[in-house]
This record gives C-alpha cells, structure tokens and sequence, in this order.
C-alpha cells in the first residue's frame, strides 16, 4: 500500500472507466484541453493491437502520456509494469498534478482500483473511480451485461455521457443513482463536465472507509495481478479465472493497411457490419477521393459516425482498424476489409464519398457541437446538473 509522508503530497490516481465507446477519450481530451493549470499524466489501455485511443490522446500531451497496450489492463497487463509506470508519472520533471488511467471499454474496474490501491509508489494515491456511461446505449448495454451495476457500485463519480442522444435521459438518470450507491452523478454531452469534478472525486471519507482490498478482490485471486490472457488479438477469459469478466468472449480484430480504401466498399462493410460487432475505431486512408484528410471512424452499437482531419505532413498514409466483439468471425471480417483495399489508390470517381460524408459529423444536427453547446458544460456549482442522493426525493416526487 502506498503511505506518504506530510512533506510528500501525494498525487491522486483516478481510474477513468466505462463500456466500449462510452466516451472515455473524449471525456479524457476535454480534460486535458481545459485543466487550466493542472498538469495530467496519462495511462492508456487499449483492448486492441492497434493503439488508437494512445493516439487520440498523444497529441494533446507528448511525454506525459502512456500507454499500455494490448488486453485488458484487468488482466494482460503486469502490475508491476503499471506501477513502473505510475511512479515515473509522478516523479516526472515536468510536475504531475494528478494521473487518470483510462481504462479499456471491456476492463474490470475492481481490478483496477485493485491495482492502484496495491501500488507501491509512495507518490500516488488512489483519487477514486469515475466511471463513464453512454446514455443512449445504457439499457441494451445493461441487459447484455448485468455485471455493469457492480461497476456503478463502486464508482465516485458516474458521468452519464451522450445525453444529445439518449432517449430519455431521465429513467437512465434515475437507474444509474440506484445503481451507483450514493455516488455523484452528473450529465454530460461529449465528456464536457468541469475537470473539478475528477480531481475532487476523490473518495469520499465514507467510501475511502468502505473500499478495501476485499471489496475490490471479488474473484478472490487476491494476489493483484488478476492472471494473464493467452497472446494475440483473442481476449478469450474461459478457464483463466476471468469467466465473469466483461471481456469474456469478445474479441478485437486489428487491421492496417498502407494502401487506400475504396470508400464503396468499406460503407458496403460498415452498412452490412455484423450485430455482435460492438465497436470500431481507428482512421482510414481513402487516398485520391480526398489526398488531404484521413478519416476517424468510430462505430457503438448502430451509431457511426466519420470525422476528417487534415494528415500531418510527415505522417505516414494509411488505415489502421480495431474492431471489437462478440460471436464475430475474425478471420472472415479481416478478409472482408482487406477486400476493401482499393484496387486502384490513384484514381477516384466524383460520387465515391457520397456513402462516407453521410456520417461526417456536422451532416446531422443532433451531433454537431456547436459553440453554443458550450454552455452545457456542467460545473459543480451547477446545482440542476449534479445529480446527488438528496435529489432524490425531488426526482422521485412527481411520480409519486
Ligand atoms: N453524440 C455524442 N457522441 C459522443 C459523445 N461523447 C462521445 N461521443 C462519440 O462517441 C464515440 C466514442 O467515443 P470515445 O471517447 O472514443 O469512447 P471510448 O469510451 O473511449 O471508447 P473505447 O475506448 O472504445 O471504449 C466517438 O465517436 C465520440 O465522438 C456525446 O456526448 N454525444
């Protein structure tokens, strides 16, 4: 257990969580581009070969950000390595003021929490579990995976993200603060809450009592490295003790390629994507149909959505996939988007990218951010949008 000294300030480790695409990166970016002055370090964990979310969040930090790649950080990653990591965070140069480790979407928290509660670093602290949900994917994610109420139990701050695209956000509200024990809960659209929030959400005096490493061992494999995946893509957890584990039986399937996708025939792949595939991202490479841009594409649930930006100029062309899910063929959907590859990268047709700009983000209103959307951004102080156990009565009231 980490014990610091009352000349040693410690700093607060929060475990940034929730499902595939509920928008844990960007509620990770919003943070780093209005922390004011506050410094944060950075831990990534990617459930697929490909780094992507590293990549999204490299940008805004440089040296401040690592990643831990491959699997589950619950299980395929070595505590020590985590820990390493932690302990060159908080004595890096540059001053860290706190560190947010952004979990996997198929990550146990427990595990975490687990992790960063045993760390050996007498400069960091654990600073409380914020746990990220998707508003509009809420019910169907809650019916596939019951074990996410475990999830909301734990946390000291639930963010109910996505509430532009949620049906109705109060009965997701109201499921989230029976689920979430006492925890706060706030509102957001596009991770934008007041980075207060995360820093402040510390465990509470009352939680810090009820955590302990009993709490957190609920598999009962108590010696905090949580076992190892076998290797590759597969993240299958039968027979390693991670049966329970969101991750069992989904897999991920990495895909790059150096050469130009034929924009036809990726919107043929993502129009007709199977049910079981939960989740895509990465960026895509459509070469001559428009030499400036690469694309991010990401894909939750039926959403999908496209965002161009201009390629760097020293960057390196091409696309690189992850795809994540259950029951999915990974062999057959790898060959499926090498058939995307486009046979001829220097020649394209003037209707081409009708299918993929559709999904460019700004075609549909509802998910245009706009200035004005800046208004949304909830502050503590902001009493209507906290959410707090003793609005309950308030929320509970007219229904009664
Ligand atoms: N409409 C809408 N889209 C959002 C909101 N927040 C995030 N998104 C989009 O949801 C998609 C997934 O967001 P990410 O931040 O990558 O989600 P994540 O939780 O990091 O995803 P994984 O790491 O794969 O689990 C992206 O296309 C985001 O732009 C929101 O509040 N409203």
């Amino acid at each position: 257990m980490s014990s610091g000294t009352p000349h040693t300030p410690q700093i607060p480790v929060v475990v940034l969580a929730g499902f595939l695409g509920a928008g844990k990166t960007t509620l990770l970016n919003h943070l780093l581009h209005n922390s004011g002055g506050s410094r944060i370090g950075v831990v990534v964990n990617d459930f697929g070969a490909i780094e992507i979310d590293a990549l999204a969040v490299a940008g805004a930090l440089g040296d401040s950000t690592v990643s831990l790649g491959n699997g589950c950080l619950c299980c395929a990653v070595d505590v020590g390595e985590l820990d390493e990591y932690l302990g060159k965070l908080a004595r890096s140069p540059s001053g860290i003021d706190v560190i947010v480790i952004e979990a996997s979407g198929l990550a146990e928290p427990q595990e975490l929490v687990r992790m960063v509660l045993a760390s050996e670093q007498p400069e960091v602290v654990y600073g409380g579990l914020v746990e990220v949900v998707d508003a509009a994917e809420f019910g169907q994610t809650r019916e596939r995976h019951p074990e996410i109420d475990r999830h909301l139990a734990l946390a000291d701050l639930v963010v109910v993200n996505k509430t532009d695209r949620a049906e109705d956000v109060e009965a997701v509200l109201r499921t989230v603060r029976e689920a979430a024990d006492g925890a706060a809960v706030v509102r957001a659209k596009h991770g934008r809450v007041d980075p207060e929030f995360l820093f402040d959400c510390r465990p509470s005096q009352e939680r810090v009592g009820q955590l302990s490493f009993d709490d957190v061992d609920l598999y009962g494999d108590g010696d905090g490295s949580g076992g190892e995946h076998g290797g590759g893509d597969e993240q299958r957890a039968e027979g390693n003790g991670h049966g329970g584990h969101l991750h069992a039986g989904y897999e991920s399937v990495s895909f790059a390629s150096a050469r130009a996708m034929d924009p036809r025939r990726l919107m043929r792949f993502l129009d007709e994507r199977p049910e079981g595939l939960y989740r895509i991202k990465g960026y895509v490479d459509f070469g001559a149909y428009d030499p400036r841009n690469r694309y991010l594409v990401h894909a939750v649930g039926r959403f999908l959505r496209f965002y161009p930006e201009p390629w760097g100029r020293q960057e390196e062309r091409g696309t690189a996939l992850v795809l994540i899910g259950a029951g999915i063929d990974a062999a057959g959907l790898e060959k499926e988007l090498a058939g995307c590859v486009s046979g001829t990268p220097g020649e394209a047709d003037e209707h081409g990218m009708w299918g993929v700009l559709r999904y460019v983000q700004g075609e549909d209103d509802a998910d245009l951010v706009t200035p004005e959307d800046d208004a949304d951004l909830v502050t503590p102080e902001d009493d209507a949008d906290l959410v707090t156990p003793e609005d309950e009565a308030e929320l509970v009231a007219p229904q009664e």
